[in-house]
């Protein structure tokens, strides 16, 4: 039997069903249908208003959807409906089990508290307790980051944006995570700069093994570090699978849009 299970997929992480939102009359996200597993990446692109943002603050619990359900793997519980959870029971699975890295540092990370804080926090939150092994992992994850441990005790304003960038996803992976939301998390940035963060990411994410949800427009960082690839348009998703089957040999139409007009540039 052993050996049978192991042959066998990972049961999915998260498994979404119909979920819909939409702002008045206006659609925000509509019948949104996919599952993800452990340690695997799953890339959200379309173009701006194609309902990307709204569907990952519907699965982060930051925004209730109209319809659809939300089951998540919860550790040690197993599959749960987290849209019956409470506030507290949502706040604790995003502080226990979830990271979320946002477009812009400033609304992932406390910009008046230290790099080492920032980071530190976390760990604190879930129970650490014993300063010194908190300052040690903070410094720990830091230098992972590529950020000079000499800047632990510097606040975030004082940092480059992609310092910042690179010090908000230190804070969201400490505690290991076993899915990260990210939202653009290259936007705004340098090219040079966002390659290199790019190749940060893509290590970590490889080295913890932790599932990934990333919403973005730029098709090289789905190609560089998702597994799958969802395309919406007009708040649906009109085609998905594996990222480079999708890239390469894209079906339909609006995919081929957005692939030739990347191949034009
Ligand atoms: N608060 C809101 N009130 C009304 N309509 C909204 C609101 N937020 C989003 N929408 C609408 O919902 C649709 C999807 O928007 P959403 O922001 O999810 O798209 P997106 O793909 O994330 O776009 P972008 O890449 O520009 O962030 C759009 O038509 C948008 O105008």
């Amino acid at each position: 039997m052993g050996a049978i299970n192991k042959l066998l997929p990972k049961p999915p992480l998260l498994h979404v069903c119909g979920l819909s939102k939409s702002y008045g009359g206006q659609v925000g996200c509509l019948d949104i249908s996919f599952a993800i597993r452990p340690g695997e990446v799953l890339g959200i692109v379309g173009e701006s208003g194609s309902g990307k943002s709204t569907l990952l603050a519907c699965l982060s619990g930051r925004l209730e959807p109209d319809a659809g359900a939300i089951v998540y793997d919860v550790h040690n519980r197993g599959p749960m409906d987290i849209l019956a959870f409470s506030e507290p029971e949502r706040r604790r699975l995003a502080r226990t089990d979830w990271g979320i890295v946002h477009q812009n540092p400033r609304d992932g990370l406390r910009m008046d508290v230290s790099a080492g804080g920032n980071v530190g926090e976390r760990p604190m939150a879930i129970g650490a307790r014993h300063y010194g092994n908190i300052r040690a992992e903070a410094q720990d994850w830091l230098r992972k980051v590529e950020i000079d441990i000499e800047r632990t005790d510097g606040t975030p304003n004082t940092f480059s944006g992609g310092m910042q960038q690179r010090l908000q996803i230190a804070r969201n992976l400490v505690t290991k995570p076993r899915l990260v939301f990210m939202d653009e998390p290259t936007g705004g940035l340098d090219v040079s700069v966002q390659a290199r963060l790019l190749d940060l990411m893509r290590g970590l994410v490889r080295e913890l093994g932790v599932a990934v949800i990333i919403v973005t427009h730029d098709l090289a960082v789905v190609r560089l570090l998702a597994d799958r690839l969802m395309v919406m348009q007009r708040g649906r998703v009109i085609e998905e699978g594996l990222t480079d089957q999708v890239l390469d040999d894209p079906h339909h139409p609006y995919t081929q849009l957005l692939v030739s007009s990347v191949l034009q540039v």
